[in-house]
């Protein structure tokens, strides 16, 4: 018997729901999760915390650790979720290293819900519209083929299942 193992991106704007889903996602895969805000450096947490948008040449040294770490999982054939925004498309060539076997779930949902999870959200380094709006800009969303879309104002757990029903149907890397 071969047991499936996955590495998948959980992508989307602030406040799309992706450390949420994404921790979710993997209890139920029984997969680890890493939560891409976990490894920014305090560089860009510094000025995120004061509301400047990050650049390509910011996020660069974020996504090649990031992308590290779906490499070491794929090289160890484990399972892992990874939390990133991976707003453009470039980002996402970035993470994936040429893998095919790359899932990834995005959280699409409208600008008002989006703002509304951001304000009920206590403590974090991300801060207001201007920033939600400067991610907006910069997101260029998946298609079909490149990702399975999931609308947020769903229940976290609907769109779980919805997702591994999808990746029972496809099978993993066995
Ligand atoms: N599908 C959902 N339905 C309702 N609340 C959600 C959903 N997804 C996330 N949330 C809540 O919205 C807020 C933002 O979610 P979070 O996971 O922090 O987003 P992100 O990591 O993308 O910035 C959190 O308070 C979270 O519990
Ligand atoms: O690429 C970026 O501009 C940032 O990484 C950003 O996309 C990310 O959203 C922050 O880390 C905020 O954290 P949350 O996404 O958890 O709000």
């Amino acid at each position: 018997m071969t047991t499936a193992s996955y590495r998948i991106l959980v992508m989307g704007v602030s406040g799309s729901g992706k450390s949420h889903v994404g921790r979710l996602l993997a209890r139920r895969l029984g997969a680890d999760f890493i939560d891409g805000d976990d490894h920014h450096s305090a560089a860009n947490v510094a000025k995120m915390a004061r509301s400047i948008p990050l650049t390509d040449d910011d996020r660069r040294g974020w996504l090649d650790t990031l992308a590290g770490r779906f490499a070491d999982y794929r090289g160890r054939d484990a399972s892992v979720v990874i939390a990133c925004s991976a707003l453009k498309a470039r980002y996402r060539g970035r993470l994936r290293r040429g893998d095919p076997a790359l899932r990834i779930l995005y959280l699409d949902g409208e600008q008002a819900l989006l703002r509304e999870r951001l304000g009920s959200r206590r403590g974090h380094f991300f801060k207001g519209d201007a920033m939600l709006a400067s991610q907006l800009a910069d997101l260029e969303p998946p298609g079909p083929d490149e990702a399975r879309v999931a609308d947020i104002a769903e229940a976290p757990e609907a769109i779980v299942e919805a997702f591994v029903a999808a990746l029972g149907e496809e099978g993993g890397e066995a």
